[in-house]
């Protein structure tokens, strides 16, 4: 039998190597802080220990781990040490108790290329950081501006509802995931911009270029010492190219907005404006931060955090027929939608358990049956499906692991040191599911929340932190939770819904997208049949928009008396007899 010998270059390569890793090994041990040593997976030496995350959605793939190395683990990914917590004590620790030190973001690439040099709320940090978020928390999100944005969010559910309504009337399933983000686009867009803006078209397609990027990762955040390799690939060069046509519509639309200013309808950029008129504020604010904040808000609201790898499918552009005159199909196609999201995975749960659909639809429809229509000023009376809210946001938050935070100092987090500088992850998703803290944690039951269990997403409980906690935690809960709980209900009122012909429950695709965001891998497609007519203005916009019937016609006319008088069944025949 031939013995097989190594050649020797290749036994000194190795020998080398090895010698490199031990001597790297012996170095990290003796520079180490005191305190027990971290646990975690064993890591190569480039990549780190980004092998144990291959073929899994990073959140599962922690949570498994953790089950393995503990509640505290330390995961180096590629030259980036990252201690993840999967803990309610270790989550309140750094969220609450230890909340001053780590309200940091780490420096990203693309955010410092995207938001001129971090300067938007999401990711910019200290003084500066403090006072965007008071702007955010008193002017920008806070319930007084959320609610001057009610007729918004009402005209655009409006239209959420026409477009269910002619796939409802056509007997045709709608792709119901693609027409949601539409709906939460056009809000954030309009609130933002206001909705004289010309160039809103345009930005949005410029910021999902920018989302696609995310679908590659920038090697210099995980490997600092090859920042170069940015440039050499591509990645920065191609960030600076969007920032730059999003920085040219910016500054078109903030002249515009200078040179009509409202009073009465301020959107954002109004405020802004205003605000930096008024140079009172700390922290002086420039056109630089209002355009970083304008697009990172916008951001926000998407998954696009960093390195997010996302494989969504491409909305089915055989659906065409059911979008809004004018409106993008496939807007954001490679980037996701919190806001959406929410309500999409609460449709695709609902459906898969239908006495908790009947129980939702039973409790509105009861509410609203002498009514006949849902306003945003009637939701706080659906308990039921609050509930079905926060289950869902228990089961899919769109964060699994939140923003990354950064201890600004070394500290101790149950019992281990955490150098300052080092990034922490907390897995709210396997928090959200732990047997510890759950009864029959991955199970749908929204009405575990009103048989005894009164865990809030406030950012008090924190194995259920949907929006994170503390000085970080999300700045647009209200405003997101308004348009979901305000377009769920009223999905919910005026339509039944089944899955497409042919789809058993077990059919349903529930898989989750890859990458950092928990969003639907496949758009949910559902048949709506009509339960409720439409009786509200969105009748008459149905009419107006339908196959083109111009406005001004007779036919048109028609239709709106019909709208008027709440005949939706009668939309069919009215449309056969004008087809004819
Ligand atoms: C269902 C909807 C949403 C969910 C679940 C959600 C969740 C989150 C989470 C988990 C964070 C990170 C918190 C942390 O690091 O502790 C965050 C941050 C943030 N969110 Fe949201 N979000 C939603 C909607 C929105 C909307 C609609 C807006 C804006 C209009 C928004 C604006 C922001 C901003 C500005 C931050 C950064 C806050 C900071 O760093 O100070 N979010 N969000």
């Amino acid at each position: 039998m031939e013995l097989w010998l190594p050649s020797l270059p290749l036994s000194l390569s190795f020998l080398l190597l090895l010698l490199l890793v031990l001597r790297r090994y012996l170095r990290s041990k003796s520079s180490r802080n005191t305190g027990p040593e971290f646990p975690g997976p064993w890591h190569l030496p480039l990549i780190g220990s980004l092998h144990h995350l291959v073929g899994a959605l990073p959140h599962h793939a922690l949570r498994d781990l953790a089950r393995r190395h503990g509640p505290v683990m330390r995961l180096r990914v590629g030259q980036v040490d990252q201690i993840v917590l999967t803990s309610r004590d270790g989550a309140q620790q750094i969220l609450k108790v230890q909340d001053a030190n780590f309200a940091f973001r780490p420096e990203l690439t693309a955010a410092k290329i995207i938001a001129y040099g971090c300067r938007d709320v999401a990711f910019s940090n200290g003084e500066y950081w403090r006072q965007l978020r008071k702007l955010c928390v008193m002017e920008l999100l806070g319930a007084k501006r959320v609610k001057s944005f009610a007729s918004l969010r009402a005209e655009q559910v409006s239209l959420l509802m026409r477009d269910v309504g002619y796939a409802a009337t056509a007997g045709k399933e709608i792709n119901l995931g693609a027409r949601l983000n539409e709906l939460t686009n056009s809000i954030v867009v309009q609130a933002s911009f206001g909705r004289r803006c010309p160039q809103q078209k345009k930005f949005m397609d410029t910021i999902k270029e920018v989302i696609k990027m995310s679908s590659g990762f920038s090697v210099g955040d995980l490997f600092p010492s090859l920042k170069i390799m940015d440039v050499l690939t591509g990645f920065s060069t191609k960030l600076i190219h969007y920032h730059k046509k999003l920085d040219a519509i910016l500054e078109e639309t903030i002249q515009e907005h200078l040179l009509s200013r409202r009073d009465d309808e301020e959107d954002l950029i109004d405020v802004l404006l205003r605000l930096k008129d008024q140079g009172d504020l700390e922290v002086p604010i420039s056109y630089e931060s209002i355009k970083a904040l304008v697009i990172v808000s916008t951001l926000c609201q998407t998954n696009y955090i960093f390195i997010n790898i996302n494989s969504r499918e491409p909305d089915d552009p055989s659906l065409n027929y059911f979008v809004v005159d004018g409106c993008d199909q496939d807007l954001f196609a490679g980037g996701t939608e919190t806001t959406a999201n929410t309500i999409e995975w609460a449709m695709s749960e609902l459906i898969l358990h239908p006495q908790a659909m009947n129980r939702a639809q039973a409790e509105v429809r009861e509410a609203m049956k002498g009514k006949g229509y849902v306003e945003e000023s009637d939701v706080p009376q659906f308990a039921y499906i609050h509930s079905v809210v926060k289950e869902t946001l228990r089961l899919h938050p769109p964060f699994p692991l939140l923003f990354p935070r950064v201890g600004q100092e070394t500290t101790q987090v149950l019992g281990y040191t955490i150098p300052a500088g080092t990034r922490v992850l907390i897995n709210v998703w396997a928090l959200a599911r732990d047997p510890k803290y759950w009864h029959d944690g991955e199970s749908f039951k929204p009405e575990r929340f009103q048989e005894g269990d009164d865990k809030e997403f406030k950012g008090n409980d924190f194995e259920f932190l949907p929006f994170g906690a503390g000085r970080r935690m999300c700045a647009g809960m209200s405003f997101g939770l308004s348009t979901l709980e305000l377009a769920l209900s009223q999905l919910l009122f005026h339509f039944d819904w089944a899955l497409p012909k042919g789809m058993a429950p077990g059919d349903l695709d529930m898989a989750e997208s890859f990458g950092s965001s928990a969003s639907r891998k496949i758009n949910l497609h559902l048949v709506p049949s009509p339960r409720f007519p439409l009786r509200s203005k969105s009748f008459v916009c149905i009419v107006a928009n339908y196959k083109g019937i111009p406005r001004t016609s007779r036919a048109h006319d028609f239709f709106f008396m019909a709208g008027l008088l709440g005949f939706g069944c009668e939309l069919k025949l009215a449309k056969t007899k004008l087809q004819r």
